[in-house]
């Protein structure tokens, strides 16, 4: 369960003000798209939830309580271009988050320990179709494997937030496509808020639950630094009964991958054994 809230949050570098008076308050597992124009501000609302900038006014609440004042493994990110560690396998690159958090000073685990990580890391990479990759280095896949290996290495940390900085703006239609599906496949699964940003107003209502416009709703001509965006716009992109069927959907691949993998995956109880018959 993972709830996020805003409370009045302004973000200024000294008299520029960049956001004001944003207010939101989102459920447990949503997906939310922010958009809006080049500039506005909204790579600025994703690092504040990551921690990386602290609001100048206001506060942000996560399950409640005040965000961590640092970023932590439970915020997970993607960016737009993947950076990855070029002398790292795929394998070693999704290694490596785990290990640098339960190993922080050799960054690196021993025996069973490393074989169950491993074990972990190979089925996340099947998850994303790389696992036929798994000892080629970062320099030898194409852009959506990166990303698919970018979105691997945030879902090996059990985000209970995912951040998307417009992961898909550098691939092509197709790959796009085909991504598209694993995200949202990947949302239902891990049951993670999802928060994106993206300029594509069609991938915006096609994956996310609510979508945000951020804009200037106030401009001083002389001075167009004094005022900041907010949120301009807020549109419930999925009515209820549509996110439950994804939910049915999502329980329903889970089944059957269990039934083909032959061994045991966790399924709600839910409405999965009706559905097994076909
Ligand atoms: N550390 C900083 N110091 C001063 N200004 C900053 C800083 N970080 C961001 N800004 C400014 O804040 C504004 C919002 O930037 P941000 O990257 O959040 O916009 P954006 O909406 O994500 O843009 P784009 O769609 O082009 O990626 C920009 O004008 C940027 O120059």
């Amino acid at each position: 369960m993972t709830t996020i809230v805003f409370e009045n949050v302004w973000k200024e570098y000294d008299d520029r003000v960049v956001l004001e008076r944003v207010n939101l308050a989102l459920d447990d597992h949503e997906f939310l798209v922010i958009i809006g124009p080049s500039g506005v501000g909204k790579t600025t609302l994703l690092r504040m939830l990551l921690s990386q900038e602290l609001p100048t006014r206001g506060r942000i609440l996560i399950d409640g309580e005040p965000i961590a004042a640092e970023p932590t493994a439970d915020r997970g990110v993607v960016f737009q271009r993947y950076s990855v560690f070029p002398h790292k396998t795929v394998l070693g690159n999704v290694m490596m988050g785990p290990q640098w958090a339960g190993a922080p000073v050799l960054g690196r685990f021993f025996g069973a320990r490393r074989r169950a990580l491993e074990e972990r890391a190979m089925a996340l990479l099947t998850r994303v179709g790389l696992a036929e990759h798994a000892e080629k280095y970062p320099a030898q896949l194409s852009g959506g494997m990166q990303q698919r290996l970018a979105l691997a290495q945030a879902l090996i940390m059990k985000p209970k937030v995912l951040l998307l900085d417009e992961p898909f703006g550098a691939l092509d239609p197709g790959t796009r496509k085909s991504m598209h599906e694993l995200v949202g496949e990947l949302w239902e699964e891990n049951r993670m808020t999802i928060v994106m940003v993206t300029h594509d107003l069609p991938e915006a209502f096609l994956l996310g639950t609510r979508v945000i416009a951020v804009d200037k709703p106030r401009k001083d001509p002389q001075a167009p630094e004094r005022f900041g965006a907010t949120i301009v716009s807020d549109f419930e992109a999925k009515c209820r009964s549509v996110r439950e069927s994804r939910v049915f959907e999502a329980e329903r691949e889970k089944a059957r991958l269990a039934l083909i993998g032959g061994h045991s995956v966790p399924v709600d109880a839910s409405p999965v054994p009706a559905l097994m018959k076909d």
